[in-house]
């Protein structure tokens, strides 16, 4: 790494007329097809470099070491953070994975690269007077990267990093004594108040002056209460202070040649220095991970609306060549480049959906908490009521298991983030933009076919579902470092996730079953005719019933013999004798006569007798005496009703009696000749009277 400026350790530089150091077709006549005339503009030059350690910056500084070698300095504007120096920030951003290429062609590479201690929100930009007098001197070119892209961001402290930070950066510009071209990077959205956006700089929603000097009064809790009313139609501080500095560009510009790169959604690299790179979570990259991981299940976003994503590989190759241009063809008056794909090589949400989740079944993400299945929907209501089925009750089941595991309960804080950023996200998935980006296209043609090749911005040549396969792996190395070799084992878990869901689905059916449809009559005379007969070939001859009707018990011939068990059981239903007639019955009951063995009970209750219908049903339970034995011809009556723990009592002579709340005790008390058959709970007790 170069010194640090205020170690005044950089070499003077002959200034150079940016048209002479080029080959602009205007000043050599023609430019050679294949001559690399941007890297070669950049040879000799000193670029000043803000948000060096930030995505695109990181990204900047890698291409222009690689593919300008010849560049003179770089002076990287980076603030303290965390007890960190500029300098040990800087040397901890060298360590990244993006720059093992450039590592290998050159590891001499971090010689040029001169930290400079600043802070932009600081009046002067926190820069010693020292640093000030050596970039005045020295810079040739600079990038403002730098910016704050968090759509929350407080209006005053976006307004201080976004607007007034670059109204300095400027001034600064205006004393720089050799100064080429001053690129300033905004955003596509910018202007996403508009549907159809020109590369033009459009009128500010206020003067950005007159704001900052309202501001500068205000305190935080008014600021943050008339913020809603200040930024109007814009969805977020981000987009709105952006609109405002690019009106600071202009109005600040004066001789300066400026131009401005509006890039729309930047993901990962597409080609360079390797496909898929990326190190955050900022726009499309956190939504990728957290559906890969199976906990983002739903999102609104519309399936038709234009993804307008850019590679970062692809803005960067951009800005150098706007660099280039600006410099050498000095343009009358700010030039705004729309860096976007969807007006040339379009692509939609609802494609893009598809294709990360058919990445991610196929290269998972390590400790999913879900299987990877998530869906877009434009429809609000099915929005929500997916956030309830398959997000927050999923996380309220986890975290009831975290406690009774005694850990903390954390998901439902995660998907509480996650849909404060989801719900940040969402204003731009939902509609789409038409951009010109006319000015790209003619960029591109004042490249020579070499320059073309090393700084390829043309996005026709993308295939999306390669590039969106290359992200989404590259999430999964360079986000969250997981190794490739490991995906066998994320396979294994999700399989096991897969055994989990069936399992649990399966529990839940039966539950539902049970609990919603067993009960109802209607839906057990459409079910019983579909319910496998389980009794036996001798059982149907003994005790034949009629299963696709609503009466069960026809009691047909002659009475079997005396100790004739009692019969069928289907589901979960009791067997009994007549003269012993209990069992275990745990939500249901048969009941039945005195001298014939009892017939069918299928789900819940069949009863009945031969000469009376049952008698009393009491809450959830059955009571009913019979005086006779049920005859062949009487239909058994009630077939009924929801039994939890259930009843029955009942005696041959006399009708039972009581029976006592939800059947926590049932007493039946009868009969004197026959035993009693008191039931109690689920028969605990079996006693006879
Ligand atoms: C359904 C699946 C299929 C997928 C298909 C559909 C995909 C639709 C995707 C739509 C994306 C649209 C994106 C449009 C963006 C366009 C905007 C214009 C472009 C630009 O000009 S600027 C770049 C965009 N800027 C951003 O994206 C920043 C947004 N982020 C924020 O504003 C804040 O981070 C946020 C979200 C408010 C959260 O704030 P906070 O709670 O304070 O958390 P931190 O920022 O401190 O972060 C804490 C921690 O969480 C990580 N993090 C941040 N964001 C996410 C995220 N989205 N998902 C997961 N994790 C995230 C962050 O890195 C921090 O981690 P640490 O380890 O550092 O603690
Ligand atoms: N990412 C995207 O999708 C898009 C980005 N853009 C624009 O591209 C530019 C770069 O964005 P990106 O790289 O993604 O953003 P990052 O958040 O990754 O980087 C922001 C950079 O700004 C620096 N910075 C922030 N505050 C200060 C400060 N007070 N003083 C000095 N430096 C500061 C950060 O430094 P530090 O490390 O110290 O925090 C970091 O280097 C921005 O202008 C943004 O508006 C436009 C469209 C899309």
């Amino acid at each position: 790494m170069g010194r640090r400026l205020r170690d005044g350790n950089v070499a003077s530089h002959t200034p150079q007329n940016p048209r002479t150091n080029s080959c602009s077709r205007w000043e050599l006549g023609v430019c050679a097809a294949v001559m690399a005339c941007v890297s070669e503009f950049y040879a000799g030059k000193c670029v000043l470099i803000t948000g060096a350690t930030g995505f695109m910056g990181k990204v900047l500084v890698e291409k222009l070491l690689r593919s300008c070698p010849e560049v003179k300095a770089l002076y990287l504007l980076i603030r303290t953070k965390q007890g960190q120096s500029s300098q040990q920030r800087i040397h901890t951003t060298l360590q990244s994975k993006l720059f093992d290429r450039l590592r290998e062609e050159n590891p001499d590479f971090h010689k040029k690269i001169i930290p400079v201690s600043s802070e932009l929100t600081q009046p002067g930009l926190a820069l010693s007077d020292e640093d000030v007098q050596t970039l005045t001197q020295n810079v040739h070119i600079i990038f403002h990267c730098a910016a704050t892209i968090r759509f929350d961001e407080p209006l005053k402290h976006a307004l201080q990093l976004n607007v007034i930070a670059t109204q300095q950066l400027l001034s600064l510009a205006q004393q720089m004594q050799q100064l080429h071209a001053f690129i300033h990077i905004s955003t596509a959205y910018a202007n996403c108040n508009r549907h159809h956006i020109d590369e033009v700089i459009y009128p500010p929603p206020v003067e950005p002056g007159k704001l900052i000097h309202s501001l500068e009064w205000m305190d935080d809790a008014i600021i943050r209460d008339i913020t809603p009313r200040l930024i109007g139609d814009w969805p977020n501080t981000y987009t709105y202070t952006k609109a405002l500095a690019e009106c600071v560009v202009q109005q600040e510009s004066g001789k300066l040649n400026v131009g401005i790169i509006r890039p729309s959604i930047v993901g990962a690299s597409w080609q360079e220095p390797f496909p898929g790179w990326i190190d955050n979570f900022n726009g499309p990259s956190g939504v990728f991970i957290a559906a890969g991981k199976g906990i983002l299940r739903t999102m609104r976003a519309s399936n038709d609306a234009v993804a307008d994503l850019i590679p970062v590989d692809v803005v960067i190759n951009l800005t150098l060549a706007a660099g280039w241009y600006t410099a050498v063809h000095r343009p009358k008056s700010v030039l705004v480049y729309n860096c976007t794909t969807g007006g040339i090589n379009p692509f939609h949400w609802g494609e893009i959906e598809h294709h990360v989740m058919s990445t991610f079944k196929r290269n998972p993400l390590e400790q999913a908490f879900r299987r990877p299945n998530a869906n877009i929907t434009s429809n609000y209501l099915i929005n929500q009521y997916w956030i309830l089925v398959s997000h927050k009750f999923p996380a309220l089941l986890y975290d009831l298991f975290l406690r009774l595991s005694g850990q903390k309960p954390q998901m439902m804080r995660i998907f509480n983030r996650l849909h404060k950023a989801i719900g940040l996200l969402e204003y731009f998935s939902s509609q789409d933009w038409e951009w010109n980006s006319d000015n790209m296209n003619m960029l591109m043609n004042q490249l020579s076919t070499e320059d073309r090749k090393m700084f390829n911005f043309d996005v026709r040549q993308l295939n999306w579902p390669e590039y969106i396969e290359n992200y989404c792996i590259g999430t999964k190395k360079y986000v969250l470092n997981e190794d490739m070799a490991d995906i066998p084992a994320a396979r294994q878990h999700l399989r096991k996730l897969r055994n989990i869901r069936y399992t649990f689905n399966t529990v839940l059916l039966v539950f539902i079953w049970r609990v919603f449809i067993a009960r109802s009559q209607m839906a057990r005379n459409i079910c019983d005719p579909l319910l496998p007969d389980l009794t036996t070939d001798t059982q149907k001859l003994e005790y034949p019933y009629q299963q696709n009707t609503a009466i069960y018990c026809p009691c047909l011939g002659p009475a079997p013999a005396h100790q004739a068990p009692c019969t069928t059981v289907y589901g979960r239903m009791t067997v009994y004798d007549r003269v012993w007639p209990y069992d275990r019955v745990r939500q249901c009951m048969a009941v039945y006569d005195s001298v014939w063995p009892c017939t069918t009970v299928y789900g819940r209750m069949a009863v009945y007798d031969s000469v009376r219908p049952c008698t009393t049903v009491y809450g959830r339970m059955t009571v009913y005496d019979s005086v006779r034995p049920c005859m062949a011809v009487r239909p058994c009556t009630t077939p009924y009703d929801r039994v939890r723990q259930c009843m029955a009592v009942y005696d041959s002579v006399r009708p039972c009696t009581t029976v006592y709340g939800r059947v926590r005790q049932c007493t039946a008390v009868y009969d004197s000749v026959r035993p009693c058959t008191t039931v109690y709970g689920r028969v605990r007790q079996r006693m006879a009277v």
